[in-house]
């Protein structure tokens, strides 16, 4: 059942979510390629519950300004990379979205030739075979031809679909970082991130049971689920700002109004900047990274405005449709900031939150993907200009990047120039 309004989708998977919240069944998927410690693949029963709970605990607001070191430290890296790097801009947004969410769940610090990284190596290769194989392509074909998964490794195309290699695969993802955190942690060296704060609050009592592989379980989907949402939210802010200079220029006259030339934005900047929040909403919602959602299934039947909904149904919040919504957001294909504003400059209500999903299922990482963009979104526009890339003749090239297809959407690598600013 596919949900093309926002008020059905919250009358169905916020107010009803105690029959909205379950997930499709994978188990063939958990069983045979290792899915089964994916948070956001677990059916609605207490090993999610417990999963819940580790997230919650740990990326709720108030426990993100924990991270916010990490985050401010990560995006002037990321300025310096845009600044002197030969490298494309667009490896130096994907760097900072794998450090920062690395260095929150696991305090891990990405080396500047993260390649030879065995974390950064482990993860790389676990979230690229669960976005394969968890695809609405390679699900169908699995299910349709079991005997895909003892395709050997050698064969081509052998190594993606192969589920004792998956299964490896997903072993080091999960292990890889606890173990290297484990020891900095027994040294005495571990920083506050996700992973320590859990293991303080839950290691060693009864609130879950065996806290440590539910830890271990959730900081991986944590990685696999924040990297490259994070990192496509960027780079549809920065097609933004080459598509509107006008845009632009709003937010960069805002923060030199209140930031001044002398320093960068911090956090504690935010209330002074409401367009520049207004920008980051409507990138949530002018290009939504997660467009059709994660499906919830009904636990059992219902009936809802005399409809018939049976148990099991899979339920599709179309939120690349609710935020197309004309009376809501009218012109819903212009980039305009100022829907988020009312007459005087503030806020509106509305923070887009439909794009992070619905109900019991909610993103957990919402508050921290929040900050992770706001802080580059902020120091990228205090330091440079984004504009087009110029042709050899010297005229701009209108960007016109295709978009990745699957369960998240992203625009493609497409030239623009950072160019540093004259203040
Ligand atoms: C702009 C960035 C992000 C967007 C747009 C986004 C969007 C979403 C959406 C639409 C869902 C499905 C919710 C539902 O079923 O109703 C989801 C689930 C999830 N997200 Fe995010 N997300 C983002 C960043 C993050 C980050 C940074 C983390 C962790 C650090 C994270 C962790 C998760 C997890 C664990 C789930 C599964 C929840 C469950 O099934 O109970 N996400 N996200």
């Amino acid at each position: 059942m596919v949900v093309n309004s926002e008020r059905i989708a919250q009358e169905l998977l916020d107010k009803r979510s105690r029959n909205y919240s379950d997930r499709i069944d994978m188990s063939y998927l958990i069983e045979q390629y290792g899915f089964g410690f994916i948070t956001t693949f677990l059916h609605h029963n207490n090993s999610w519950r417990d999963h819940r709970r580790v997230l919650h605990q740990t990326l709720r607001t108030g426990a993100i300004s924990a991270y916010w070191p990490t985050l401010v430290r990560r995006a002037s890296t990321l300025l310096q990379s845009l600044h002197t790097s030969r490298e494309p801009w667009w490896e130096h947004i994907e760097m900072y979205a794998a450090a920062i969410v690395l260095g929150t769940v696991y305090d891990h610090e990405l080396p500047v030739k993260p390649e030879d990284d065995p974390t950064y190596r482990a993860m790389v290769e676990g979230t690229d075979l669960i976005f394969f194989i968890g695809s609405l392509g390679m699900t169908a074909l699995i299910n349709a031809i079991p005997l895909v998964r003892y395709t050997p490794k050698w064969f081509a195309g052998g190594r993606w679909v192969n589920a004792a290699h998956c299964l490896q695969s997903m072993g080091t993802m999960i292990d890889t970082p606890y173990n290297i955190l484990q020891n900095r942690i027994v040294a005495g060296e571990a920083g506050a991130c996700v992973m320590t704060e859990a293991l303080a609050i839950f290691q060693g009592t009864t609130k879950l049971d065996d806290a440590e592989h539910v830890i271990k379980d959730a900081c991986s989907t944590a990685y696999a689920a924040g990297k490259d949402t994070t990192g496509s939210t960027l780079l549809v802010f920065i097609l933004a700002m080459v598509l509107h200079p006008h845009v632009q220029k709003t937010a960069q006259e805002e923060l030199d109004m209140v930031v001044g030339t002398g320093r960068l934005p911090t956090f504690n900047d935010t209330p002074a900047l409401p367009y520049l929040e207004a920008v980051l909403r409507e990138t949530l919602r002018w290009r939504p990274v997660v467009p059709i959602g994660v499906p919830h299934t009904a636990t059992n039947e219902d009936i809802y405005e005399g409809y018939r909904v049976p148990k099991g149904t899979a339920i599709i919040p179309n939120v690349w449709a609710i935020s197309r919504d004309p009376e809501k957001y009218p012109s819903p294909d212009d980039f305009k900031p100022e829907r988020f504003l009312d007459a005087d400059g503030k806020l509106t209500n509305d923070t887009c939150e439909f794009v992070f999903g619905f109900g019991r299922r909610i993103c957990p990482g919402r508050h921290f993907a929040h900050a992770a963009v706001w802080i580059a979104m902020a120091q990228i526009l205090a330091t440079f200009t984004i504009e087009k890339a110029k042709d050899s003749s010297g005229h701009p090239v209108e960007p016109a990047p295709e978009w990745g297809t699957g369960i998240t959407t992203y625009p493609k690598p497409f030239p623009c120039n950072f160019v540093p600013r004259q203040t």
